[in-house]
């Protein structure tokens, strides 16, 4: 997978090249290159925004620069790219949204600031039959969408073949089955007064899967009873129910 970034804060993107995602990089599994908006400024001051049309607070993104640099950006790969902008008005960033994404080849991600992009620049890529989603990562405001950006790369990375030491865990995941994961624990047996609950202790595997699907069902009606309602009619079992 091919991933481009276009932000007037490069640097903020640095964290992308650390960790699992710099590894994913080493290894080859993704391409990552991080444009500067400005490269595609003509003025002096390098202006990228401008005040809103019908007045109101802040400043807009200018769709003369945006839109170069897309059409630049987009050119320098022949493989087929989706068109990622981050706004507090877009579609809920969720898991499936993640998963859908890393059957991408590349992903082209448009980092808005200010008030955001002028929304020309997404209606003329979706008149030229380019595909653009316009995604949230949260009902908070950021000052920009780099944050999101880094939180869905990494969201999407994580799940490419290869990339994670142990597959398992993606399948595992919060989310994955619909449920939040209930608590972990490691060694010390006991920490500060407080013990494992002994079952993890147990060795019966059977135990063990029942008493970890019953944390998550808790974790999940107390935390997120919005998840459960959502669930499938098939997707808990009579334990399940008894729980
Ligand atoms: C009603 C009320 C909830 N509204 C809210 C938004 N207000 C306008 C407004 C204010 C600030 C920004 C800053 N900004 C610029 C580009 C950009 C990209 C992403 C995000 C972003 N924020 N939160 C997310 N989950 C995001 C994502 N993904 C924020 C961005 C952009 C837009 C208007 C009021």
């Amino acid at each position: 997978m091919r991933i481009d970034v276009i932000t007037i804060f490069p640097g903020y993107l640095a964290p992308l090249r650390e960790a699992l995602l710099g590894r994913a990089i080493g290894a080859g599994l993704v391409d990552l290159a991080v444009h500067d908006l400005r490269s595609w400024t003509r003025d002096v001051h390098q202006a990228v925004d401008d005040s809103p049309y019908g007045g109101g607070p802040g400043m807009v993104m200018r769709p003369q620069v945006w839109g170069e640099a897309l059409d630049a950006v987009l050119a320098l790969d022949e493989r087929p790219a989706r068109i990622v902008v981050p706004t507090p008005a877009g579609r809920p960033f969720t898991q499936a949204t993640a998963q859908a994404w890393t059957g991408e080849e590349r992903l082209v991600f448009a980092c808005g600031r200010y008030e955001g992009i002028d929304q020309r620049v997404v209606d003329d890529a979706r008149r030229r039959d380019l595909p653009v989603d316009e995604v949230s990562i949260g009902d908070y405001v950021l000052v920009g969408g780099e944050v999101a950006v880094l939180v869905m790369v990494e969201a999407v990375v994580r799940l490419l073949p290869g990339v994670l030491g142990n597959p398992a865990s993606a399948q595992q995941d919060s989310f994955s089955d619909g449920l939040l994961e209930g608590p972990a624990y490691t060694r010390p047996e006991v920490w500060r007064g407080l013990a494992v609950p002994e079952v993890l202790r147990s060795g019966n595997h059977a135990k063990i899967a029942r008493w970890r699907r019953d944390r998550a069902l808790e974790r999940t009606a107390q935390r997120r009873p919005d998840l459960l309602a959502a669930l499938p009619e098939d997707a808990l079992d009579d334990a399940d129910r008894a729980f």
